[in-house]
């Protein structure tokens, strides 16, 4: 594996930054020692360059890109702490108490005040969550945000739709944005949590930044070969998503390795339904020493026909939407073999599922165009669990990870006021995954 990071922090800072697996220790080491004073002394005053990185070894993605448009000039930046961090303890704080309405809930949209407000449940030895999402929320971040106040004191959501793990052809610019249904929810959620004795804590604050906050340095674009500061996982984020979406895991390592390093949370929250983001994020954290355990939490369905919910598939509209479980069916259908038949070899597991998409494809082809849905598959893959590279044989002690990808193309034809969805209907990549287990070691 190669894991290319092009200079976020100086050692020395990091290791201010970072909480260690002993908070104890960590609150002492906070206290204003000589030692500390020093550290700080010297963080502030050591130098930042952002390196030019390589041109991705993989710069050919499946389905062709218009990378003339929305081209923004390579920048390189060269800043030291000392203008960052001046930034830091000045006006820019957002020092001010700003609440969800009728709640104890915090807005921070700033990384000094999320530093101040973290601080004391720091040397309180109160543990913090962080929950990261793109926002327009769903049962599925609401049941992660569930589990995290079960464990931890305090939990930060993060809701900030980061332009670096979009493709320039991508969706950006339509990508749901719901402030205000997000904060009902979570005010909901936390008079919930807040009457249910089970918990640990509740949600303390939602952490929701600009791009400006999150790229100080000026962001550096959503090209392949956009030069600036980026955390990349090879070869997992180059194969399956990664491969028809060359700088989504580049822009999903780099965010979240800011925001663990701006929130340090004791614990960070992801869903099973991005199966490969929760590969990434575990190898990010133990390749970078990140103190902060990661947790992985169910894929929530549709209680009626279980396609996995997803912010985006508010894009699907009414007819797309029916057709939109084709996924999961397939994905089913070759745990069943797995499972029940005792299926091991790659041909019959994915041949099952591909058997069921061939199925509806030809059911809809002969429909028309008023009527049909059109969708194209992506991928269909069986791989080890801790790699993501596809295997031949399930290895019944490791188990495997069945996933898949389709493209739900646009209604062709829509009738007179139909339902497109939001947007009116663009093309929607949906994904799912089911994980094979590992099946009990039998003892002697
Ligand atoms: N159905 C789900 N069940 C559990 N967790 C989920 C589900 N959908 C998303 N998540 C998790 O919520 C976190 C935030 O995801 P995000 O805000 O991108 O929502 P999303 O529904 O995955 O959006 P998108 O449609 O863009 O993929 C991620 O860790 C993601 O895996
Ligand atoms: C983890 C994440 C919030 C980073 O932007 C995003 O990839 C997501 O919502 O899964
Ligand atoms: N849930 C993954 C975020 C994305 O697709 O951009």
């Amino acid at each position: 594996m190669a894991v290319r990071l092009n200079a976020l922090f100086s050692p020395p800072f990091l290791s201010c930054l970072f909480s260690p697996s002993n908070p104890a220790a960590f609150a002492t080491s906070m206290r204003p020692t000589p030692t500390t004073a020093a550290l700080i002394r010297h963080a502030l005053k050591t130098t930042v360059s952002t390196t030019l990185p390589t041109a991705s070894s993989r710069a050919v993605p499946l389905v062709s890109r218009p990378l003339q448009s929305r081209t923004t000039v390579p920048r390189v930046q060269t800043r030291t702490m000392a203008s960052s961090c001046s930034s830091t303890f000045s006006s820019r704080s957002g020092g001010g108490l700003e609440k969800l309405p009728s709640s104890p809930i915090r807005v921070l949209r700033t990384i000094p005040s999320l530093r101040l407000w973290r601080r004391p449940h720091l040397l309180d030895h109160r543990s913090v969550a962080l929950v990261p999402t793109m926002g327009a929320l769903h049962s599925g971040h609401l049941s992660l945000i569930r589990q995290a106040a079960k464990e931890n004191h305090h939990v930060v959501v993060s809701i900030y739709v980061n332009p670096a793990q979009f493709g320039i052809a991508e969706d950006l610019d339509s990508y749901p944005k719901t402030w205000d249904s997000d904060v009902a929810a979570l005010v909901k959620l936390d008079r919930e949590l807040a009457d249910d004795g089970e918990n640990l804590g509740r949600i303390s604050a939602v952490f929701a930044p600009t791009t400006q906050e999150m790229y100080p340095g000026g962001f550096p674009g959503q090209e392949v070969d956009s030069k600036g500061s980026f955390v990349t996982i090879t070869p997992v984020g180059e194969l399956l998503e990664g491969k028809t979406r060359p700088t989504f895991f580049r822009g999903v390592a780099t965010v979240c390795m800011k925001l663990f390093n701006i929130v340090q949370p004791e614990k960070v929250y992801f869903g099973q339904k991005d199966v490969q983001q929760t590969v990434i994020i575990k190898r990010l954290v133990q390749d970078f020493a990140m103190p902060i355990e990661v947790v992985i939490g169910k894929t929530e369905r549709d209680p009626v026909d279980g396609l996995a919910l997803s912010s985006r598939n508010v894009y699907l509209g009414e007819r797309r939407r029916k057709r939109a479980t084709v996924l999961y069916d397939a994905l089913k259908a070759a745990e069943e073999v797995y499972l029940i038949k005792g299926a091991r070899r790659r041909e019959v597991i994915l041949g099952v599922a591909n058997m069921v998409v061939q199925d509806v494809l030809r059911e809809e082809e002969v429909k028309e165009p008023d009527e049909r849905v059109r969708f194209e598959v992506d991928y269909l893959s069986l791989a080890d669990p801790d790699t993501m590279e596809e295997i031949g044989v399930v290895d019944p002690a490791r188990g495997g990870i069945l996933s898949g990808a389709i493209k739900m193309l646009p209604v062709e034809r829509p009738k007179n006021g139909e339902d497109l969805g939001h947007s009116r209907g663009p093309a929607v990549r949906l994904i799912d995954n089911i994980i094979l287990e590992p099946e009990l070691v039998k003892k002697e």
